[in-house]
C-alpha cells in the first residue's frame, strides 16, 4: 500500500451512488494509487460499510474521507478529515472537528489521521452550498490560503476543491507554488486524459470522482495519463 505522500492519482467514490462490481474491480485494479471514500450528502454507516467491504476484495488503499460523524468506522487505511478554510461556517472549519474528538479523541490512531486544509472554488458544488463557502477567491486569495494551510497551520494537504467543474490551472500554480511541506490535491471536472496529465503536472495528487459513473473507460484512461507522465518527469 501507498503512503499518501507518493499517492498521483486517486478516485474518488461516493457511497450514496451505485457502482456495480464489475466497474469497481476496474477502478480498484487500475493502478490507481488509492481508493477515497467520500461525498457531501447522504452518505451513511451502511452505503459505507457496504462500499469499503467490496473495495477491501482488491489491494489497493482505501481512505475515508469523513463528511458526517455517522460513518465513522473502522477498517480505513486514512481518514482524511476535511477543515474548509473558506467556509462561511465555522461549524465546517472546527465545529464539527471539536465536536467528534470529544467523542472519538481518545480512540484515535493518529497515524492514520490526515487533515486536509479545503480550498472550494466551484460556487456550484455541493459542498460549498453546505458550508457556505466563498468561492470567489482570485489567484492572491488561493495564494494566501496555501501559505495559511502549508506555513500557518502545518496542515499535511491543501486540497483545490472544484469538484464538479474544471479548475484553473493558472490558480492550482499558484497555489503549489506556495507550499512547502503541504501536498496539493487537486480534484474537480477532470474527464479526459490530458485534463489529468495538466492538472497532475501542477498539482502532486490528483482526485478523479464523477466521471467514473458517467463515463468508466474516459475515468480509466486518466490513471494512464499520471503515471505515464510522472514516468517522464
Ligand atoms: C473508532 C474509529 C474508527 C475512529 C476513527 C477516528 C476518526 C476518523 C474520528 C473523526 C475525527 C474528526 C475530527 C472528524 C471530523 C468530523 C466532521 C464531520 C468534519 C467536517 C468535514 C467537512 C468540513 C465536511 C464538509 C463537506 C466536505 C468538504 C466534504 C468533502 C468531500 C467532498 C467535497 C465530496 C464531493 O462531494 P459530492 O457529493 O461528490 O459532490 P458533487 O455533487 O460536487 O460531486
Ligand atoms: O467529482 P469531480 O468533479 O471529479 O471532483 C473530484 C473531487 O475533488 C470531488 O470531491
Ligand atoms: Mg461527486
Amino acid at each position: 500500500m501507498l503512503d499518501y505522500t507518493e499517492w498521483r492519482h486517486v478516485f474518488k467514490l461516493d457511497p450514496a451512488r451505485e457502482i456495480d462490481d464489475a466497474s469497481l474491480e476496474k477502478i480498484c485494479e487500475s493502478g490507481t494509487d488509492a481508493v477515497i471514500v467520500g461525498g457531501s450528502d447522504d452518505v451513511t454507516l451502511d452505503n459505507t460499510l457496504a462500499l469499503l467491504s467490496k473495495v477491501r476484495r482488491y489491494a489497493v488503499a482505501c481512505a475515508l474521507e469523513v463528511s458526517t460523524l455517522e460513518a465513522v468506522t473502522p477498517g480505513f487505511d486514512y481518514f482524511l478529515i476535511p477543515t474548509v478554510l473558506n467556509a462561511g461556517d465555522t461549524r465546517w472549519v472546527t465545529g464539527l472537528h471539536h465536536q467528534a474528538l470529544k467523542d472519538y479523541g481518545m480512540l484515535m490512531d493518529w497515524e492514520t489521521i490526515i487533515a486536509e486544509g479545503y480550498c472550494i472554488l466551484n460556487p456550484n458544488a455541493k459542498a460549498a452550498a453546505l458550508t457556505e463557502a466563498d468561492a470567489s477567491y482570485d489567484e492572491e486569495d488561493v495564494r494566501a490560503a496555501a501559505l495559511m494551510a502549508d506555513r500557518l497551520f502545518h496542515l499535511p494537504v491543501f486540497y483545490l476543491e472544484y469538484s464538479g467543474m474544471y479548475g484553473d490551472p493558472e490558480v492550482v500554480k499558484a497555489a503549489a507554488d506556495n507550499l512547502e511541506q503541504a501536498r496539493l490535491f487537486y480534484g474537480g471536472g477532470i474527464r479526459t486524459a490530458e485534463q489529468a496529465r495538466d492538472m497532475a503536472a501542477v498539482a502532486d495528487t490528483i482526485v478523479v470522482g464523477n466521471i467514473v459513473y458517467e463515463n468508466l473507460n474516459r475515468a480509466l484512461s486518466t490513471v494512464k495519463a499520471v503515471k505515464n507522465s510522472s514516468a517522464n518527469e
